[in-house]
């Protein structure tokens, strides 16, 4: 494992956030390191994203920043430009992935079947993004899936919450999983900071449990 990636594996959660001001992530970077979450997947899903890393990398130096939903080589600029530490894509899309190595930029692509992981084994990736993971068939996939797949190390993301996310981690191909619920966009947009909080505490609670349970 890449020290990148085993960092996302011992926080085993990765927020994904959608921000519509790009000045809220000021507040909500607080709340998730004082929270227990120094990680953070900013979404390239409103025009926000890039400003919204630009903004974390200032106030939070230390905090582990993602691009998400990035789907072309210029998204890829854009969020290496303004500070991302790695990028996280929703499908398999080589060109995505060539730009990402071109800037010397970690990439974690989304796969959720034999053909696109096949893709991303093509050009050496075994570190990917199982999207979207409920509605692609969650848990019982991913175990099918690792059967022949046995090398991947796999973050799962969509459809996850406080409730089945300990499904998720107690396979042993999941690194972490990914997920808005502790980050919803609605509370972040309304400015209700100890919702967030709470939230990220609980989520961040159940990630200590699981992993004290083995
Ligand atoms: O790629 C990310 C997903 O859309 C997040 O899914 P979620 O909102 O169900 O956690």
């Amino acid at each position: 494992m890449t020290p990148l990636i085993e960092q996302i594996s011992a926080l085993k959660l990765l927020p994904l956030i959608t921000l519509d001001r790009a000045e809220d992530i000021v507040p909500l970077g607080k709340v998730l390191v004082d929270n227990g979450l120094p990680i953070a997947e900013i979404a390239f899903r409103t025009d926000a994203a890039a400003e919204a890393i630009r903004r974390l990398r200032a106030t939070q130096p230390d905090m582990l920043i993602g691009a998400g939903t990035v789907l072309t080589p210029e998204q890829v600029g854009m969020a290496k430009a303004a500070g991302a530490d790695f990028i996280v894509t929703p499908g398999f899309n080589p060109n995505t992935v060539r730009a990402c190595r071109d800037l010397d930029i970690p990439v974690i692509p989304g796969v959720n079947s034999p053909s696109s992981i096949e893709a991303a084994l093509e050009m050496g990736l075994t570190t990917l993004k199982f999207f979207p993971a409920e509605a692609s068939g969650g848990v019982k996939m991913i175990e099918a899936l690792l059967g022949p797949y046995y090398q991947l190390k796999l973050l799962p993301t969509g459809g996850i919450n406080a409730g089945n996310i300990g499904d998720y981690l107690a396979i042993s191909g999941v690194i972490a999983c990914g997920g808005s619920w502790m980050v919803k966009p609605s509370l972040i947009s309304a400015g209700r900071w100890d919702e967030l909080a709470h939230l990220i505490r609980e989520a961040v609670g159940l990630v200590r449990e699981q992993v004290a349970a083995g």
